[in-house]
């Protein structure tokens, strides 16, 4: 896996990691709230000559319209092989800017400098790389790597309550999935007051970790997506209507689904679901969904990419801070954990 550089000089950082790169030209990426808030504190870094590229923020622009944008850009700037990309954003910016970089002229080399919490502690991190499609979260996609990432905390006193709020869930998971220890120590009760610093180096160990025993998501990666099945199905069914959730709210109420089959499938103790759904309503309260929302949520569980054929396959936690997967779940017991969610 290529460098994952955490600076609070992120200028002093940029400038000396740039000069190292051999590149013809610079095409940076911002979304509208990039551009106004983080675009300006790396300025400095960049050379002169540089092209800057602009589009819409949100998850309903992470799609093959925003794409055709930015690669009729990157042809109209004169991009050639040995040009590089700057991503400078949050998990959308960094997936669909890494995924065009990929595969404009088969590929040209790009940086991530990510700008939210989640993808400080997540996104940017692991290669993951892609863009919706037809109602599927990260449906088009590749694996690829940043030449390096630079995470400066200092971005994040822009951003707002509710993306800190979201980042915080990928955080959770991380203890869930891989640490005890790390889960127990989290505020939950002034979630706001967690010391964001520490948790990025750490969450950014612990994904690291898990990437470079499957770079490609052969197996033991697929705990990475613990919550996601579920958590995937809520943030794609409800994305263009009033409900719209953020990617770590959806996730957050997947978790508790999820925590729930655990219970029935993995030998999860009931205590540890009791902790884990009390600690998660603590921060994000219970979603609004209904019976009528179960059909399209089971639908879209189908298309996740842990299925083998027609099997449903969940990561799912023995306890907390360990989590197994490829375990079969039909739509009865996906129905049913709904079901669970919305009588608590
Ligand atoms: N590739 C991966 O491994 C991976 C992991 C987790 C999530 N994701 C993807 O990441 C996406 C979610 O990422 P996200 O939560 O960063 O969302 P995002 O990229 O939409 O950013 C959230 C919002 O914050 C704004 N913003 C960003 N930085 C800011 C700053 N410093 N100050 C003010 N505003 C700022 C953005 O313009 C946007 O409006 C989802 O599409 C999800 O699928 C990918
Ligand atoms: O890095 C991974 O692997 C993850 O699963 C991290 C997730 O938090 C992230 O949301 C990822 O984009 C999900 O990938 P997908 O393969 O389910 O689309
Ligand atoms: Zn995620």
């Amino acid at each position: 896996m290529n460098p994952v550089y955490i600076s609070t000089s992120p200028i002093l950082k940029l400038s000396e990691l740039l000069e190292g790169l051999n590149f013809s030209s610079l095409f940076v990426l911002t979304d509208e709230n990039t551009h106004q808030h983080c675009y300006p504190l790396i300025q400095k870094a960049l050379p002169k000559e540089h092209h800057l590229f602009t589009f819409p923020a949100g998850e309903s622009h992470k799609n093959l319209e925003t794409c055709a944008s930015i690669w009729s850009e990157m042809t109209e700037a004169g991009l050639d092989r040995k040009a590089l990309c700057l991503n400078i954003g949050g998990g959308v910016l960094g997936d669909m800017g890494g995924f065009c970089a990929s595969i404009y002229k088969r590929g040209i080399r790009f940086i991530n400098m990510p700008t939210t919490l989640l993808s400080q502690v997540d996104a940017s991190v692991g290669g993951k790389l892609g863009i919706d499609f037809e109602g599927l979260k990260n449906h088009l996609g590749v694996f690829n790597e940043p030449e390096f990432v630079l995470i400066s905390p200092d971005f994040l006193k822009t951003l707002p309550e509710n993306e800190l709020r979201s980042g915080f869930a990928e955080i959770i998971k991380h203890g869930l999935i891989k640490d005890h220890t790390y889960f127990e120590m989290l505020n939950f009760e002034d979630w706001k007051k967690n010391d964001w610093e520490y948790l990025i180096e750490h969450s950014v160990a612990i994904k690291k970790a898990v990437v470079q025993e499957d770079p490609k998501e052969a197996g033991l990666r697929k705990i990475l997506n613990f919550g996601h099945t579920i958590g995937h199905a809520l943030e794609t069914h409800f994305l263009d209507g009033p409900n719209h959730l953020l990617h770590g709210e959806a996730i957050a109420a997947g978790m508790i689904c999820e925590a729930w089959l655990s219970v029935q499938k993995t030998g999860l103790s009931q205590e540890d679901l009791s902790q884990i759904q009390e600690k998660l309503l603590k921060v994000y309260g219970k979603i609004q969904i209904s019976k009528d929302d179960f059909g399209a949520a089971l639908d879209l569980c189908l298309q996740d990419k842990k299925n083998e054929g027609k099997e449903i396959l969940f990561s799912l936690l023995e306890n907390i801070g360990t989590c197994t997967y490829n375990i079969p779940v039909s739509r009865k017991e996906i129905e049913a954990a709904l079901t669970y969610y919305c009588t608590i």
